[in-house]
């Protein structure tokens, strides 16, 4: 044996002894996940609430807290989202609805929030992920609602309005777009597809890298990716997972004109969230219409203390003119000095719905 091959044999022995031992306490942790199942449908609950989000921030926090190892805080985190996500599939699967097709950015958000365990559900139209949830075909939903570059999500907003269902869960996922084909060689590339968004969002970089390319919109960048699988001509702009899913060799990654694209969504679902200890609360409001009635409302949140993260405006659908808000503020609804401010938020506006209150997401 070489000195390499011994040195490397005593680390793989090692690495080999505590795997085992990795493996033997993520078993213990499995067998408590059961027993947390027992409590909840104890008595025959059949209404049990299995997935608590509040529980699985506070652990991903709990585990970036303690990190001291090599590995950085999100990947370390990351491991454990995966971790938890068995356990909660053993207790019971969840079902989550996106907008699909499979590989689109909706599906990475699925899993950046529930894990690669949850059983994510394809489904056509932002309505669609609503209405799944509230007929009960999907355990819970995840809608976009903002985009860094491209602004709110209207059809979103537009449910968010009518809905019952609320927010649980809010996750950011960085775009990043790649270059994918079922050829290795850019000169083979002869149209590039891509939905409308991606492919404003990649312009420059597409006329700097590609510029004999013909460029083709379609209706998603999954689409674009399933297009490129059977077409060596093509090369899509698509997410890395779509890549992975429709075999295709990435060319190059991070094709985005702008580094910071960042989109963020809701998880809806049928129960309120409890107090993680680092929340958001999400509302919407309209006000009567009279000289500083928007400046009133706010004030009962910063008399508080009480940070407001986004406000945005739009114009409501049954009134000309009349205007509805989508605010987000820190804290929970059951925090007292939330509480306080939302009962006199509710007593000042036109109109009040509560979204609803959820951790802010450690990962
Ligand atoms: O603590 C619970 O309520 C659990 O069900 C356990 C657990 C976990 O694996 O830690 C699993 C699923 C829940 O979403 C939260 C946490």
């Amino acid at each position: 044996m070489t000195t390499e091959q011994a040195q490397l044999t005593e680390i793989r022995n090692q690495i080999d002894s505590i795997d085992q031992q990795i493996q033997d306490l993520i078993g213990k942790r499995a067998e408590c996940a059961q027993k947390v199942a027992d409590i909840k449908t104890q008595g025959g609950n059949v209404n049990a609430v299995f997935y608590r989000p509040e529980r699985e921030a506070q652990v991903l926090r709990a585990v970036k807290e303690r990190n001291t190892s090599l590995l950085p805080d999100v990947e370390m985190a990351k491991l454990f989202r995966e971790i938890m996500s068995a356990c909660l599939a053993l207790e019971q699967p969840v079902s989550v609805a996106f907008l699909g097709p499979e590989g689109s950015y909706s599906h990475a958000s699925v899993v950046k929030q529930f894990g690669s365990s949850a059983h994510s559900v394809a489904v056509s139209t932002i309505e669609d992920v609503f209405s799944a949830v509230d007929k009960g075909d999907a355990n819970y939903g995840i809608v976009p609602v903002e985009n860094s570059s491209e602004g709110v999500v209207k059809s979103t907003q537009n449910e968010l309005i009518k809905t019952n269902l609320k927010i649980s869960g809010e996750v950011s996922l960085a775009i990043h777009h790649c270059l994918m084909s079922k050829s290795t060689a850019h000169e083979n590339i002869k149209k590039v597809v891509a939905h409308q968004q991606a492919l404003g969002q990649c312009e420059t970089w597409l006329k700097n890298n590609l510029p004999w390319a013909e460029i083709e919109a379609v209706d998603s960048n999954a689409l674009a990716a399933k297009m490129a699988q059977e077409d060596e001509s093509l090369a899509a702009i698509a997410s890395e997972q779509a890549a992975q899913l429709y075999q295709l060799i990435i060319l190059d990654s991070n094709i985005e004109d702008f580094k910071d694209n960042t989109t963020k969504f809701w998880v809806i679902g049928k129960e309120d969230t409890q107090p993680s200890g680092e929340d958001k609360t999400a509302l919407i409001i309209s006000i009567h219409n009279k000289a500083g009635a928007l400046l009133d409302i706010l004030e009962s949140f910063s008399k508080r203390d009480i940070n407001m993260t986004r406000i945005v405006s739009r114009p409501s659908t049954d009134k000309t003119w009349d205007y509805l808000f989508f605010i987000d503020v820190l804290g929970h609804k059951d925090d007292e000095n939330v509480k306080e401010a939302l009962e006199e938020v509710e007593s000042k506006a036109a109109f009040y719905k509560l979204l609803g209150s959820f951790p802010v997401s450690p990962l």
